[in-house]
């Protein structure tokens, strides 16, 4: 598989303390590559970075050459869903899915009949078509997360980046998230970055995984490769189980101060 996304080199500083040094990644053609590590070790920060958000030393390459230095450009090649999903605007779904169109739009501005069909389309497979009308901030949480998400896949980027995509949503749109997101790889062929928390569902989700450790190092791999229970003590300080339930990878933090119920 092609590599689409390269970052390297990744250095910044944020309010005097530095953030990343020397973190990078690369992200293929095709495969939903994860970015997990511990709370506050930089995932988003270096998504962000990678998204032209944040000034920063190194380099991201998009199919071996430099990204555009213009905004509109590169947001034709990155579509970038941040975490959280705090909407205060009084747009309706649509319109807020529609912002997703605006790197593509002539001039005038003016969305045509390809833009409304996109759309449509993604709105239909993140399940918020019937939601289409309602202003974005009297969804729930969950809902809100979907029309984000529609929003960023609006852009028809080859490369997605999102961060904590899942994270307000109950299991089963977890889980139809991430099928949307490897069907977003797979089927059109785009490099989809994602921050995860959930261990067992970037086992289970994810082609490659990106490891950032608190003594900054990267590691990265397969799902094998990185999700051993030595690499997961070092990163996040509890032990783990890394096992199969039902044939599905599973990835159990475990705690020796808890007094588990039933105990
Ligand atoms: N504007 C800022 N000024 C100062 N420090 C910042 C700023 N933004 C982020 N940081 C710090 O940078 C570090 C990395 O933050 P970042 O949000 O990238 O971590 P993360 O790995 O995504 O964490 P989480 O898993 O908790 O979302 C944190 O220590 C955070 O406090």
């Amino acid at each position: 598989m092609v590599t689409m996304l390269s970052a390297s080199g990744i250095t910044l500083t944020l309010g005097g303390r530095p953030v990343l040094d020397d973190a990078g990644f690369t992200a293929r053609c095709g495969a939903v590559t994860g970015l997990i590590g511990p709370n506050g070790i930089g995932k988003s920060t270096l998504l962000r970075a990678v998204a032209g958000l944040l000034p920063h030393r190194g380099d991201v390459r998009f199919a071996g050459k430099p990204l555009p230095s213009d905004a509109r450009s590169r947001a034709r090649l990155l579509g970038y869903l941040p975490q959280g999903h705090h909407v205060h605007w009084p747009l309706t779904v649509r319109r807020t899915v529609a912002l997703g169109r605006l790197p593509h739009l002539g001039p005038l501005g003016r969305p045509g009949r390809a833009d409304e069909e996109v759309v449509e389309r993604v709105m239909a497979a993140t399940g918020v078509a019937e939601l289409a009308a309602r202003a974005v901030p009297t969804l729930s949480g969950g809902e809100r997360a979907r029309v984000m998400l529609a929003r960023v896949l609006a852009t028809d980027a080859p490369v997605l980046l999102a961060d904590e995509p899942t994270a307000a949503l109950d299991p089963g749109h977890q889980l139809r998230i991430m099928a949307l997101l490897r069907a977003e790889a797979v089927e059109r062929r785009r490099a989809v970055v994602v921050v995860l928390h959930d261990l067992s569902l970037a086992a289970r989700c994810c082609d490659e995984l990106v490891l950032l450790m608190p003594d900054r190092r990267v590691v990265a791999g397969d799902v094998p490769t990185v999700l051993t229970s030595s690499l997961l003590q070092e990163a996040y300080g509890v032990s783990f189980a890394v096992t199969r339930a039902a044939d599905i990878p599973v990835v159990l933090p475990q705690c020796p101060t808890l007094i588990q119920a039933g105990d």
